[in-house]
């Protein structure tokens, strides 16, 4: 099968320092990579690269075959790239419940002709509800986003990335700041995305265990190379990635696959 999303060569420099250097890299439908590496390896800005947020220096990000790196962040979103944690994507002084609706509204949108749109409406606020109800907020649905507690808005994020229903689904750090009784939630959920089996699940992640229960794959960066790449047990377990999260310089690329 085809990749669903890839990236070929991507850099980028910020000055004199290469943040994301020439990494290749191919994800499926149907599974759940991981992104790991030390502090400063250059996950976030991968992913920003991937989803538009930030322009490449050089090398291509494709989705379903077509070069999209000419896209920015719309674009991309509109093609299915979906990303969640960007609490300023939250409109502050709606409520919890017209945050999600406005999502599932985007989305049904791009679908809908004009005269299907009022009946349409009832379907938004109940995929909305459903989408709430999956992230455990139908309680607050009333609430204005701005005074969700950290934790809360996280969990808002997720549901509004779930409503636009996107065919990748990239989760940075999707259980920091959360109280222990809140990351369950959130871990599920994405485990239940999972086993719908046609998601294509990207996860940058520090905490290994999560990363053990989740992932069907490994891939390191260190000092923005892509260093590793495989399953789990043997990612963990290769002197690479060990040095790696000693802070060595790492001397090969490990497990290549995919
Ligand atoms: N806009 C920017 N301008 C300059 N340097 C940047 C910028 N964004 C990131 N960097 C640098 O690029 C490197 C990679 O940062 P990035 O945030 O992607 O790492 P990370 O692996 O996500 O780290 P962490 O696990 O700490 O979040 C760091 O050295 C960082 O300082």
């Amino acid at each position: 099968m085809p990749p669903v999303l890839e990236t070929r060569d991507l850099t980028i420099r910020f000055g004199g320092h290469v943040a994301v250097d020439g990494v290749s890299c191919a994800f499926h439908a149907g599974t759940l990579t991981a992104i790991v590496g030390p502090n400063g390896a250059g996950k976030t800005t991968y992913f920003n690269l991937m989803s538009g947020q930030l322009a490449a220096t050089s090398g291509q990000t494709l989705l379903d075959g077509d070069d999209i790196s000419a896209l920015g962040a719309a674009g991309r979103a509109q093609r299915g790239i979906g990303r969640a944690f960007q609490i300023t994507n939250l409109f502050p002084n709606l409520t919890v419940g017209e945050n999600v609706r406005l999502a599932a509204q985007a989305r049904g949108r791009a679908k809908a002709s004009l005269l299907s749109l009022w009946s349409s409406h009832r379907d938004w606020i109940a995929k909305a509800d459903h989408y709430l109800e999956e992230v455990n907020l139908s309680g607050v649905r009333d609430t204005l986003a701005a005074a969700l507690p950290h934790g809360d808005k996280r969990k808002l994020e997720v549901a509004i990335m779930m409503a636009l229903e996107p065919q990748v689904f990239m989760f940075d750090e999707p259980t920091a700041g959360m109280s222990v009784d809140e990351v369950p939630v959130i871990l599920d959920l994405i485990r239940k995305l999972k086993a719908d089996g046609t998601k294509t699940i990207l996860l940058v992640e520090h905490k290994m265990d999560v990363v053990r229960s989740l992932a069907d794959r490994i891939v390191v960066l260190h000092n923005g190379r892509l260093v590793a790449d495989g399953e789990p047990a043997e990612v963990i377990a290769s002197p690479v990635v060990q040095e790696a999260y000693l802070g060595q310089a790492p001397k090969a690329v490990e497990a290549t696959h995919g």
